[in-house]
């Protein structure tokens, strides 16, 4: 069976990468690609990298067109998407039609109004399942529960791409009890492309080029809470996930790199071996050399993720390792943002929706040097 699926934010950055995955999915025709500013464009003016689509127009967006599809996928700015899905949803329910939904924007991630407002404001929009197939639930050693709800799932939020990267690196000693999650640390290296497309003065080469510049310094990212959330599904109780979060944009186009700290707990520090412990935990999680998650690797001992190598991939690399002087775990994990922290989820999420092999499409394999 074949699928259609509307791409709506199509020009932009995510919305590039997502057509990319669509334009190699076997069972899945691109249909509407609609945009903002561009509207009237020709994809090849705008994407380039994809001949495929290059005669393609770019279409005004608008819910009735996008409702005729059996997909939408959304990668539209904050606040612009939550309205957007409302008057799909209006015009599918109108249409006798009812298309999955997907989100890659931040509307339909946090379950609390009171974060939403915090850190977004505007209009808060009903939470969907969390597009993160991979993510831990209270109890589990491995995922099964994010699956099993993706699977039944026809409105989908696909995760932040540092939301990825730190959760990633720390939920299976938060889910195990091995790291203190009330004194969580993560800084990260991320690259230029997730802040979008359009020209901002810090983002020109000038500034960019040959620096590396913090934002969002001291509390204040607006992807703490949805962290937080996801270190709670990993069986915390409300309330005691405390994070510092500080990202640091360098010089690449691509990839993030998030290094998260965590005291160590009474039950890791009480192992024969608290270093064994914890590998072993975070390979039960995901798998290592192959085994286990299609698109996460607990890479061998000793070894350190780079964004190098996941570049243009679907996949996650992750570390673990004790700082015994410290008395911390120190937790590493390399995606591409434009990949696992977008596209890549939000295909592997849909695959499961529609009963697909969840890497389906999905890039299994970077670009190296
Ligand atoms: N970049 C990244 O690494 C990641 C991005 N995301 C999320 O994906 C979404 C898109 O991000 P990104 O691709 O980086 O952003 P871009 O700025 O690169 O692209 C934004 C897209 O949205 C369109 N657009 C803007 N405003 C409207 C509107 N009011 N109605 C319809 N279309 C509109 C633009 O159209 P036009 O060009 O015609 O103006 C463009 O196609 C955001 O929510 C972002 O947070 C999530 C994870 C990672
Ligand atoms: C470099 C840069 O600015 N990156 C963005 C992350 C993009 C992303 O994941 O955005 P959403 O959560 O809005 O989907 C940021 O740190 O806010």
């Amino acid at each position: 069976m074949t699928w259609t699926a509307a791409v709506a934010g199509a020009t932009g950055y995510a919305g590039g990468e997502v057509l990319r995955l669509l334009a190699a999915h076997p069972e899945i025709e691109i249909g509407a690609v609609t945009a903002n500013s561009s509207a009237g464009a020709r994809l090849g003016q705008i994407h380039p990298h994809l001949p495929e689509l290059a005669m393609r127009e770019v279409e005004p967006t608008e819910a009735g067109r996008l409702a005729e599809h059996d997909i939408v996928i959304l990668a539209l700015p904050h606040g612009a998407s939550g309205r957007v899905t409302a008057a799909i949803e209006d015009a599918a329910r109108s249409s006798g039609r009812s298309p999955i939904l997907l989100d890659c924007g931040a509307d339909h991630r946090l379950t609390s109004a009171a974060a939403w407002e915090h850190y977004y404001g505007g209009p808060f929009a009903e939470p969907w399942a969390y597009g993160m197939p991979e993510l831990l639930h209270a109890g589990e050693t491995s995922p099964t529960a994010q699956r099993a709800a993706l699977s039944a799932a026809t409105r989908i939020a696909v995760p932040g791409c540092n939301v990825t990267a730190v959760t990633l690196a720390a939920q299976p000693g938060a889910a195990a009890g091995l790291i203190d999650t009330s004194s969580l640390t993560a800084v990260l290296a991320v690259g230029y492309s997730g802040a979008g497309k359009s020209l901002k003065p810090h983002l020109t080469a000038a500034e960019a080029l040959g620096s590396a510049q913090a934002y969002a310094v001291g509390g204040t990212h607006r992807h703490i809470p949805e962290i937080v959330q996801n270190l709670q599904v990993a069986g915390l109780p409300a309330g005691t996930t405390r994070l510092s979060f500080t990202p640091v944009l360098v010089p690449m186009s691509r990839g993030i790199l998030a290094t998260v700290i965590a005291p160590l707990t009474a039950l890791a520090l009480g192992a024969d071996d608290p270093q064994a412990r914890l590998r072993e935990t975070w390979i039960d999680a995901y798998g290592s050399g192959g085994d286990g998650e299609a698109l996460i690797d607990v890479l061998p001992e000793g070894a350190w993720p780079t964004t190098g190598s996941v570049l243009g991939s679907g996949l996650a690399h992750v570390q673990v390792a004790v700082d015994a002087a410290a008395g911390v775990a120190t937790m590493m994990c390399a995606i591409d943002n434009l990949g696992k922290g977008t596209a890549s989820a939000a295909i592997q999420s849909l695959n499961l929706a529609l009963g697909l092999p969840e890497t389906t499409g999905v890039i299994m394999s970077g670009v190296a040097p």
